[in-house]
């Protein structure tokens, strides 16, 4: 099993012109742990998120995957994303996207097929980005994102295009999947279920500049596939959106 990497993030801050989008923020993740980030739009989520993936280098502060800086992480191909906005090459089929990510991280490709399946695209591996509907697409991105048995996942609103129906399913398939890797997963959703849902922990976050305005453990028995018609879910539902709206 591939360890998941602890994520450190030391009073980090980015500014965009005369917008402080994150002042000082502190935060770990602990390797093999999925944590959600929830909070108001705008709120500097996704600009956490691109910092942790060393898309954008925080003015100050420090952050380390595993002890080193994010490129060190990203290099190696222990690092894997799957952003809103799904960035598949439109020259390449779904299944030369997907495959993609392994050789980007210098890992065998597996079974490629199997996880076009479990993510619902199966008849469409010939297919080429074009083709393909918003959903399909953030799909095919997961799918990517997976390939490569990462050991840091960062999802940013991975299923925000993605049908109620086939959202569930994938809610229920994926995480077993990237637990089983041990990857340390970083979930940003505006769904406090799928928070819930899929995470061993749930941040909410302050609107903008963020802060941390709760920690919650989320301690649910994931085997149980009814688990959200359980009252644990149901309070631990009510938990987040009370800690989201005192602070809205
Ligand atoms: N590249 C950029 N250039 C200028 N401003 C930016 C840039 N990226 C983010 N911002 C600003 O930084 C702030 C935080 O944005 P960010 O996208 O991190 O928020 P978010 O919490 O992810 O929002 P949402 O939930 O709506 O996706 C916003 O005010 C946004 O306008």
């Amino acid at each position: 099993m591939t360890a998941g990497l602890d994520i450190l993030c030391d009073a980090i801050t980015k500014r965009f012109d005369a917008t402080e989008a994150v002042a000082p923020f502190s935060v770990s993740f602990g390797a093999g742990q999925t944590t959600a980030l929830v909070g108001p739009s705008g709120c500097g989520k996704s600009t956490i998120l691109r910092m942790i993936a060393g898309l954008e280098a925080p003015d100050s502060g420090t952050l380390t995957l595993g002890g080193a800086p994010p490129k060190h992480a990203a290099r190696r191909g222990a690092l894997a994303m799957a952003f809103q906005d799904p960035s598949l090459l439109p020259w390449r089929t779904v299944r030369a996207n997907i495959a993609l990510g392994a050789q980007l991280a210098r890992k065998s490709a597996g079974d490629v097929d199997a996880l076009i399946d479990l993510v619902g695209l199966a008849g469409f591996a010939d297919h080429r980005p074009a083709e393909l509907s918003g959903g399909m697409r953030q799909r095919a991105a997961i799918a990517r994102s997976l390939i490569s048995a990462p050991e840091v996942l960062l999802l940013d609103e991975p299923f925000g295009a993605v049908d109620a129906m086939t959202r569930r399913r994938l809610n229920e398939d994926l995480p077993p999947l990237w637990r089983s890797k041990g990857a340390t997963v970083v979930l940003v959703t505006h769904s406090v279920q799928e928070a819930v849902l899929l995470s061993d922990r749930v941040l909410i976050l302050s609107p903008r500049p963020a802060r941390i305005v709760a920690d919650i453990p989320v301690t649910l028995d994931r085997r149980d596939t009814s688990v959200v018609d359980t009252p644990a879910f149901s309070t631990l539902s009510r938990t987040v959106f009370d800690a989201l709206e005192q602070d809205a």
